[in-house]
């Protein structure tokens, strides 16, 4: 089974999510790909838009994002608000890796006022191309960060 994409996008990087969208809809990877938005001419903040593509994934009709604004930290910032999503920017090959390989990452963030639009089409096939290993050494660090989130964990403010 493929998997299933979110796309999101605020008006200061609309064209890039419509690009990589089209690459995505071609790549035989890909089951699915839902486009939360922003459409051109749409002023929707990037907020507004980067909850509401999380919580696509929260809800488990997706399994994975790539989020784009101005520096792609702001929908970060956002996504990684949404309890139990976890979301970064990752403007180089080896940080798009270490996304998923290290820290089991949901959402990929972009943005289209820092990198070229080839780069950002490379990145975001790479990302698809990456699976999480659940006995690798980093799930220890992946699940400290769950249970700090859920609050059952060791991992408080004066634990280290
Ligand atoms: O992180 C925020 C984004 O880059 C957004 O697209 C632009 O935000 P700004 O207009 O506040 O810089």
């Amino acid at each position: 089974m493929g998997l299933r994409i979110v796309v999101a996008a605020d008006p200061a990087a609309v064209q890039y999510k419509d690009v990589i969208k089209a690459d995505l809809e071609s790549d035989s990877r890909v089951d699915e790909v839902i486009d939360v938005g922003v459409q051109v001419g749409d002023d929707t903040l990037y907020p507004h838009i980067g909850v509401k593509g999380a919580h696509v994934i929260k809800d488990g009709k997706a399994d994975r994002g790539i989020f784009f604004c101005g520096t792609g930290m702001g929908m970060a910032i956002t996504a990684n608000k949404v309890p139990g999503i976890r979301a970064c920017t990752a403007h180089d090959s080896f940080s798009v890796e270490r996304l998923i390989m290290s820290n089991d990452a949901h959402v990929l963030c972009l943005g289209q006022r820092v990198i070229g639009c080839e780069l950002a089409r490379r990145l975001a096939h790479e990302f698809i191309g990456y699976t999480f290993d659940p006995s690798s050494h980093s799930k220890v660090n992946v699940d400290l960060i769950n249970a700090y989130e859920s609050g059952t964990g060791e991992t408080t403010p004066g634990s280290c």
